[in-house]
């Protein structure tokens, strides 16, 4: 390990991530009382311009009124591109109650976009004595923001977390799709005839796994646009854990338990982990750092990898 340690991720459950969009009340009761870990309402994409004011009051209004349970309460606010985002921000935090938890920043290309969210929310914070302070969220989801993930994981105490926004990440690199996650009928490897596909997103993921774990965030896969296609999200979202990322977002409810089903460890695995654990502990006490598990090497490295999964089914049990 190097000298500078790599510092723990938020402990809260982020499997399910689920949208909706401000412009939409008749959603607000069903997100709350949905399965989701985290709720995003979105003023952003989702929403159209003419309808931005009053989705912003709605929601407003659905922070204040709505049991949202223990879950994390999220609203995306719109672009610093655009003549919204200052205002979404300014009264969010002086209308909306303490019961808000994060804001998440869409399309975020550089450090100083999140400072500039960082400033004027401070600024708020302080002016309207509130007495949370905000956590933020980033979606990675242009050629910028690519580039620059490392920055952007490091530029504000508050950052938690970083989702990868595979549509308009597609869009900005000028990928010839327009799926939103999951298989590109295009992207395959040939050898004797036979097509062997490839993942193109893989590549966006690790570079935001790596940020996030430098710098103790929690790395969330984003939307996978077909959401009939059950096998489809499976696939992606068990790629996703397998990389190292903590969850995923819904754009239907439909995907919620999937996503809960793939980011939950499996009692298998858990009982693995922890026969892992026991097998070192064993080894320890014998004088060795490597020992024998069903075959295979265990190493002091295997500890560290059995207690991400046993950690993680600990916080889901815990909660
Ligand atoms: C996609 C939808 C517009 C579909 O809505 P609808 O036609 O109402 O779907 P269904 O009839 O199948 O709905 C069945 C029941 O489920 C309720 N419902 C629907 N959506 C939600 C939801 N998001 N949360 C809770 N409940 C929901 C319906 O009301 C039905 O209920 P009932 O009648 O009682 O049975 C819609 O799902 C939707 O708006 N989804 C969210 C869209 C969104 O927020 N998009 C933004 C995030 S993705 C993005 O921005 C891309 C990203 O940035 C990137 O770049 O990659
Ligand atoms: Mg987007």
């Amino acid at each position: 390990m190097s000298f500078r340690l790599q510092p723990p991720a938020p402990a809260r459950p982020n499997r399910c991530q689920l949208f909706g969009p401000g412009s939409n009340t008749k959603l607000f009761e069903k997100m709350a009382a949905s399965a989701a870990d985290v709720i995003n309402i979105d003023l952003e994409d989702s929403v159209s311009p003419g309808d931005k004011d009053t989705a912003r009051a709605n929601t407003i209004q659905a922070i204040n009124d709505v049991d949202w349970g223990q879950k994390t309460l999220s609203v995306r606010i719109n672009g610093l591109d655009t003549p919204f985002w200052y205002r979404d921000v300014v009264d969010l935090l002086e209308q909306a109650g303490d019961r808000l938890d994060q804001i998440m920043i869409p399309k975020a290309g550089c450090a100083a976009d999140i400072y500039a969210v960082d400033a004027l929310v401070t600024g708020v914070e302080a002016a309207k004595s509130r007495k949370k302070r905000i956590s933020f969220e980033a979606i990675i989801e242009s050629a910028a923001g690519i580039a620059h993930v490392e920055e952007i994981a490091a530029a504000s105490p508050r950052m938690q977390a970083l989702s990868l926004g595979a549509a308009d990440f597609a869009a900005s690199m000028g990928m010839a799709t327009t799926g939103i996650g999951g298989t590109q009928e295009s992207y395959y490897m040939l050898r004797e005839g036979q097509k062997y596909w490839s993942d193109p997103w893989h590549w966006a993921q690790t570079a935001i796994v790596a940020a996030c774990r430098t710098h103790g965030l929690l790395p969330v896969d984003g939307p996978f646009g077909d959401f009939s296609d059950d096998e489809g999200f499976r696939a992606q979202a068990r790629r996703s854990a397998t990389l190292g990322m903590v969850g995923k977002w819904a754009i239907h409810p439909k995907q919620i338990a999937l996503a809960n089903e793939i980011f939950t460890p499996s009692a298998e695995a858990v009982q693995e982990a922890r026969e892992i654990l026991k097998a070192m502990d064993e080894a320890k006490a014998r004088g060795e750092g490597a020992t024998t598990y069903k075959g295979r090497l265990v190493d002091i490295a295997s500890i560290k990898q059995a207690e991400v999964i046993v950690r993680q089914a600990e916080m889901i049990d815990a909660m």
